[in-house]
């Protein structure tokens, strides 16, 4: 199973996020790119895309939105899943509220969007990213969460597996009862959609 991981960071720990589920998914036998969303140029032959954004002022990066625009028709149809870094203050809704995601997984007909929580380090935010955080009180630190990171890199894979053995068992026992269409061919694993 061929995956992409795509992922808009702008002060890198969203980068981190892609590696290191990434690093998760290979653990589980998949083949795995990671590419920030400008630079790829093509989505052929990936089972999987995984498109994921870190929030600012309850946005997704621009390149992460032109990502779903540029491929929402070579996407449709494929196993796509979403994911938003930035929470830093646990239930903080309306700031961490990422409307984006919701389009975008509307769009692409996504299987799945997650929340990560993500990282505020002071020293590497421009000024005016100091007084946002100032004002919206946001605690520097780093919240990500590694083990949920790990686990749906995990899930990811065994979903999307499922999909393929339900679809090559389909496939020969077509082949085996000699028909050369089938009511079932059309029938998916039961997915969780995404939280729009
Ligand atoms: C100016 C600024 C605005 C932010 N706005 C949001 C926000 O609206 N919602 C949110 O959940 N996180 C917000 N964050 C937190 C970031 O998403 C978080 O720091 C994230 O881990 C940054 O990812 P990056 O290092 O990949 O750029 C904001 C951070 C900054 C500096």
């Amino acid at each position: 199973m061929r995956v992409l991981v795509s992922v808009a960071s702008k002060h890198g720990s969203t980068a981190e996020i892609a590696t290191a589920l990434a690093a998760a998914m290979r653990h589980h036998g998949a083949q795995v790119d990671v590419c920030p969303p400008h630079r790829v140029d093509d989505v052929d032959g990936y089972d999987v895309v995984v498109l994921g954004s870190a929030v600012y002022r309850g946005r997704w990066l621009r390149t992460a939105r032109e990502f779903a625009e540029r491929y929402a028709s070579p996407l449709r149809g494929r196993a796509v899943y979403l994911f938003s870094s930035g929470p830093v203050v646990p239930g903080d809704r309306p700031v961490n509220t990422p409307y984006d995601a919701c389009a975008v997984a509307e769009r692409l007909d996504a299987r799945e969007h997650r929340t990560f929580p993500g990282k505020l380090d002071p020293a590497v935010l421009n000024t005016g990213e100091r007084m946002v955080v100032r004002m919206v009180g946001a605690p520097p630190g780093d919240f990500r969460d590694w083990d949920a990171v790990g686990s749906w890199g995990a899930h990811i894979v065994a979903s999307t597996t499922a999909g393929h053995e339900e679809s090559g068992r389909e496939e020969s026992g077509r082949e085996e009862s000699g028909h050369e269409e089938s009511e079932a061919a059309g029938t998916a694993p039961a997915q969780q959609k995404a939280g729009r």
